[in-house]
């Protein structure tokens, strides 16, 4: 049976900080360098699309954009921060139907990894790469010229910058830009001397996250017997389902591959139908892709407690407040999917040992517990309380 939602008081973050369209003034706190530069902001400033960004969503160190001398294809590089260290952050290679797209997600992805990184106390900021891949098919050949080229870019960066995997990249791939950037790309495989897959890492990180949320939440110390919907039936969200399967809760899965029912089915996890954002579920675990979290989706959820793997959760971040409004118990992303980037820092960086590593991946438990503690107390939302924990840290403060 799901359980009851729980308002909250206090005023919106929303309507504290009127939220601005993306216009010259919000892009040019970047440091924008390399190919386009100008005609990026100028295109910026022209555009009339509707997606609402916050001014100081935008307060990068540094943005290159840059056209891949072999391939042609751009490549964006943001730093957002490296006031705690060198930043850190994947490099997705994906296509984006208008490049603009992927100028906003580079944005978007670098400055959650700052938050991402002071939450889990490493000595790091945040960056990320995209890259953009063409509409059209390509070879093997020309993919092998793109690393090549994003290589180029990371070396140009002078070790400001480290990457690893993300969406569109693989652990081999990071054996490439391992060898032509001087080390500066974890995750390698382990055989090779990396830290290997980070899925592992980020589905113990998602359960600590969500036994400290059903804790405050719904003040159980375990899943067990809760209605459970998962949605993403991929590395990590397969392993967050097995898990919570095994320990007694109701799980039900979807994704749109449909061929992971079977798989679904071995470990005692139910397949299911349609939205389960808009079903009735004590917990929803996003681990597909991002923006699930919509105003629209947001006001619609039926849930009590939303946390998962997927990155970037929020369409906006107005979208906090609309579901701390309605008593729902949302985890903050950046503080939820921490498991993997853990693991790399600690064991390709920090020289920590597995149950050393282990340790540091448990201890997200303790940082939800502390943001959803002073999101309750003070009435802002999960992700204002987030960034007033560690904002101070991101900026280079004690942690
Ligand atoms: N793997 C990691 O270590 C890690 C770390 C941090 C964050 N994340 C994030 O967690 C999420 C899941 O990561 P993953 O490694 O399991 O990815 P994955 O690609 O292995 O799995 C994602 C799954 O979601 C499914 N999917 C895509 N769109 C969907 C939709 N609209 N509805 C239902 N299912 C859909 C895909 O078919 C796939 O099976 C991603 O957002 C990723 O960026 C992953």
């Amino acid at each position: 049976m799901a359980c009851a939602a729980r308002p909250r008081s206090g005023r919106s973050t929303a309507a504290r900080n009127p939220v601005m369209t993306p216009t010259f003034r919000t892009y040019r706190r970047c440091r924008v360098i390399g190919w386009a530069a100008s005609a990026t902001v100028m295109a910026m400033s022209q555009s009339n699309r509707s997606s609402a960004v916050s001014a100081s969503e935008f307060d990068h160190e540094e943005l290159h954009v840059r056209r891949g001398t072999r391939s042609g294809l751009p490549i964006a590089v943001g730093i957002h921060s490296t006031s705690a260290g060198p930043a850190i952050g994947g490099c997705r290679i994906r296509t984006y139907a208008d490049w603009r797209d992927g100028i906003e997600d580079v944005l978007r992805l670098s400055r959650a990894m700052t938050l991402k990184s002071a939450i889990a106390g490493l000595p790091h900021g945040g960056g990320k790469t995209v890259a953009m891949a063409p509409t059209t098919t390509w070879s093997p050949e020309d993919r092998a010229e793109l690393i090549r080229d994003i290589a180029d870019v990371i070396v140009g960066l002078d070790g400001r910058y480290i990457t690893g995997p993300d969406i569109g990249t693989t652990e081999a791939d990071m054996t490439t830009l391992h060898a032509l950037t001087g080390g500066r790309a974890w995750c390698r495989p382990v055989a090779e001397g990396g830290s290997g897959s980070s899925s592992e890492a980020t589905a113990q990180g998602v359960l600590a996250a969500l036994k400290a949320a059903v804790s405050h939440a719904l003040l159980r110390d375990s899943a067990k017997g809760l209605m459970v919907g998962v949605i993403g039936f991929g590395s990590v969200g397969r392993l967050v389902a097995q898990s919570l399967a095994r320990e007694g809760a109701n799980v039900t899965a979807v994704d749109v591959n449909p061929h992971l029912r079977e798989a679904a089915a071995t470990v005692g996890v139910a397949w299911g139908a349609g939205d389960l954002l808009r079903q009735d579920f004590d917990i929803i675990v996003p681990a597909a892709t991002g923006g699930l979290l919509t105003t629209e989706s947001a006001t619609q959820a039926r849930c009590s407690v939303i946390v998962g793997p997927a990155n970037n959760q929020l369409a906006e971040d107005s979208v906090a407040d609309v579901l701390a409004d309605r008593g729902i118990t949302w985890v903050p992303d950046v503080a939820a999917s921490a498991g993997g980037v853990i693991h790399a820092v600690c064991r390709e960086e920090l020289g920590l040992d597995e149950q050393e590593t282990e340790a540091r991946i448990e201890g997200i438990g303790h940082r939800v517990t502390q943001i959803l503690e002073q999101a309750s107390r003070d009435g802002v939302s999960a992700l204002e309380a987030a960034w007033a924990l560690a904002g101070p840290i991101a900026a280079g403060g004690p942690s």
